[in-house]
């Protein structure tokens, strides 16, 4: 296998007191998106930070590209292009002039039209950066990161406040640089934007990693459901024999929710029951479980255990 353009080990960072990174190990293959999710305060933006060679850990090792992101910061910055939640650029500036200072930054910058192009700003190249709306402004931060074709792209939360097209015009930008071969590290909140972009995954929960792992394994921890609308008359004794789990509390909502590692089998015993007994079943819908689901998972075990 390559050397990984990201290994990270044993990384810990404090705010004086307050540890917010709690030991955390990844590493990320070339050409590949690494997606970094988590409940709030979890430590995405922190590790990003690190990663970008703005703060220095309190404690494990941190090699980007082979190098220390922070110590040899004049020799990584120039092969990794970064997207911070919030841009710093000066509002006084044209979109296109904002593009061309940056370029002047950039080692191996791309054309300023071909940039505003791809982030279909080019009817808005003479409009101030201010005068912007907010996904626009995210869109021209995407073309300043990514001007330099950088071999490493931090994108901390790219997407928000985009419309669904603006989205999907972004999750194609980022295809295309995968395909040339770009390594991205990617936080975000959008669950489905992971799910459709990511090849890897690790969920952060209060500075620890809980679950990493390729897309499907990290999905294969949940387990699949089978859900319909209790039908009347129907107690928790008369329910089908499944081998899953029907969850009580749904069902005191008016609802039956089975989790189950045996989908096929268990949706096989659910329409059987039902058929015998004349049930229709409403809002059936079976299926396995998907990123919202684990995520919901992270969150719900930490909160029992805490
Ligand atoms: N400069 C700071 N000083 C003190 N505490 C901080 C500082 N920056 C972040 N923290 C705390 O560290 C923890 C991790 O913050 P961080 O911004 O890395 O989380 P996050 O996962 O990016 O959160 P979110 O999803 O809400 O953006 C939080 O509890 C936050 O309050």
């Amino acid at each position: 296998m390559n050397e990984p353009v990201i290994d990270v080990v044993g990384l810990r960072c404090r705010y004086g007191g307050f540890e917010a990174v709690r030991g955390i190990d990844f590493v990320v293959q070339p050409g590949e998106l690494f997606a970094l999710l988590g409940t709030n305060g979890a430590g995405k933006t922190t590790t990003m930070e690190v990663l970008e060679g703005l703060r220095t850990p309190s404690a494990g090792s941190v090699r980007v590209l082979g190098l220390d992101p922070a110590a040899d910061r004049a020799r990584v910055r120039p092969r990794t292009g970064v997207m911070l939640q919030e841009s710093g650029f000066p509002g006084d500036l044209t979109v296109r002039e904002a593009v061309t200072l940056w370029r002047g930054l950039t080692s191996r910058p791309s054309q300023v039209d071909e940039s505003l192009a791809m982030v279909d700003l080019s009817h808005r190249r003479d409009v101030r950066v201010k005068a912007l709306s907010g996904g626009e402004r995210r869109r021209l931060d995407l073309a300043l990161a990514t001007l330099g074709r950088p071999d490493v792209l931090f994108l901390d939360e790219p997407t928000t406040g985009l419309d669904p097209e603006s989205r999907a015009r972004t999750w194609r930008i980022l295809r295309d640089l995968l395909a040339h071969g770009t390594s991205i590290v990617l936080t975000t909140h959008y669950l489905e934007e992971a799910e459709n972009l990511a090849h890897r995954i690790a969920i952060m929960h209060e500075g620890r990693i809980e679950v990493s792992g390729s897309l499907v394994d990290v999905l294969e921890r949940e387990a699949s459901r089978i859900c319909f609308t209790r039908p009347d008359g129907v107690a928790f004794p008369g329910l089908p024999g499944v081998a899953g789990r029907i969850d009580p509390d749904a069902f005191r909502k008016g609802r039956i929710e089975i989790r189950t590692r045996v989908l096929q089998d268990d949706l096989a015993v659910v329409l059987r029951w039902a058929s015998d007994h004349g049930i229709q079943l409403g809002r059936l819908r079976a299926h396995h479980a998907s990123l919202a689901d684990v995520f919901h998972g992270v969150s719900h075990h930490a909160a029992v255990a805490a």
